[in-house]
């Protein structure tokens, strides 16, 4: 299969050097690409260097004729994103990114289907820095595809020798173990910022993995894909990492710095999630703190007081 990677941020062209131990492999970039292809380098990878199976292009007809696209852009690009794309023609579209769009309230599955019907979607997700990746570090990830049989065929495309995928067809559980983790690692982030200790970080990491499975559950995703990679296991590492930008941001939050200019998808998503959470009448308590934090409503302070003072109840 011709594989064309959408998006040379740092999770891109990460998946693109994976990729490349497995043959020829294109990568997109809407900006600075010449100076990507002449280095060989990246601002957004410090220290790798792009094998030269990887095919760098600006021009988005650099990837015509391929079967797959993974889709690397932020998760607020993708849809006004998709359009551009549709002379491509692929079989199969991987949403790569981690998030829930904040004006349709869905996730890129969904995106990806209502924009291009003849395509196969699928959301690779799972707890992965790009640098790992990139440096051929052992990883593993989860590949929701609902079409079993696709989704057995990407399965094999896009594994290498050091990024090993697990395959499920409940794709709406793989995408939001990667979109939730983040708002739960924000707030975990707030915290340890802030200086409320570990313990309040554990019990955020458990309760927001309960509001992560509420929500999956209410939207009928399976509780087993939230306890595997894509969920349990990308939390776990999100929540306690330096290296993540949810956390970093929620950590500078808490100390009450200002935060690094960079991606943090759990912003938005906290944000989409609380909005649709409260028109169904679940309680995400946890979610509904973050996004009110993130768009300056109530301080960190407020936050745990408003989490500390609910009704008590059973776990
Ligand atoms: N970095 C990681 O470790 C990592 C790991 C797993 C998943 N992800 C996910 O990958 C997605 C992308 O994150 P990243 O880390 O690569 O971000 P990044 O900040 O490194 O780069 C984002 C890139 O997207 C580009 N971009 C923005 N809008 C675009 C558009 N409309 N079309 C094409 N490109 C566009 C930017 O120019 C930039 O190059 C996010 O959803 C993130 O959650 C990242
Ligand atoms: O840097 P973050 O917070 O976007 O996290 C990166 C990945 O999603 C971790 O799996």
């Amino acid at each position: 299969m011709k594989i064309g990677v959408v998006g040379a941020g740092a999770f891109g062209t990460a998946l693109a050097v994976s990729l490349a131990a497995n043959g020829p492999v294109w990568l997109w970039g809407r900006a600075g690409m010449e100076a990507v292809a002449t280095s060989r380098t990246t601002p957004r990878l410090p220290g790798i260097t792009l094998p030269e199976a990887v095919h760098i292009t600006g021009d988005i007809n650099g990837l015509a004729g391929c079967d797959v696209l993974l889709l690397a852009m932020p998760m607020q690009a993708l849809a006004d994103t998709l359009p551009t794309l549709s002379g491509l023609r692929a079989r199969y579209a991987v949403a790569c990114c981690k998030g829930i769009d904040r004006t349709r309230l869905t996730g890129p599955a969904e995106i990806i289907a209502s924009a291009w019907p003849h395509v196969t979607p699928a959301v690779l997700s799972g707890p992965s820095f790009a640098a790992d990746i990139a440096r051929g570090l052992p990883t593993a990830l989860s590949l929701g595809c609902a079409d079993e049989a696709a989704g057995s065929k990407l399965q094999d495309a896009l594994s290498t020798p050091t990024l090993r995928l697990y395959r499920t067809t409940d794709v709406t559980g793989v995408e939001l173990g990667g979109a939730l983790k983040n708002v739960i690692a924000i707030a975990c982030g707030c915290a340890m910022g802030a200086g409320l200790g570990e313990s309040a970080r554990a019990a955020l990491m458990t309760r927001g993995f309960a509001e992560m499975q509420r929500f999956a559950a209410h939207v009928g995703a399976q509780p087993e894909t939230l306890q595997g990679l894509s969920g349990f296991g990308d939390l776990a590492l999100t929540c306690t990492s330096a290296q993540s930008r949810n956390y970093t941001y929620g950590l500078a939050l808490g100390a009450g710095t200002t935060p690094a200019h960079a991606t943090v998808e759990g912003r938005a998503t906290a944000q989409a999630l609380h909005t649709r959470a409260a028109a169904e009448g679940l309680d995400l308590p946890i979610t509904a703190v973050t996004a009110a934090i993130v768009t300056g409503q109530i301080t960190v302070k407020d936050a745990m007081s408003r989490l500390l003072s609910r009704r008590l109840k059973e776990e």
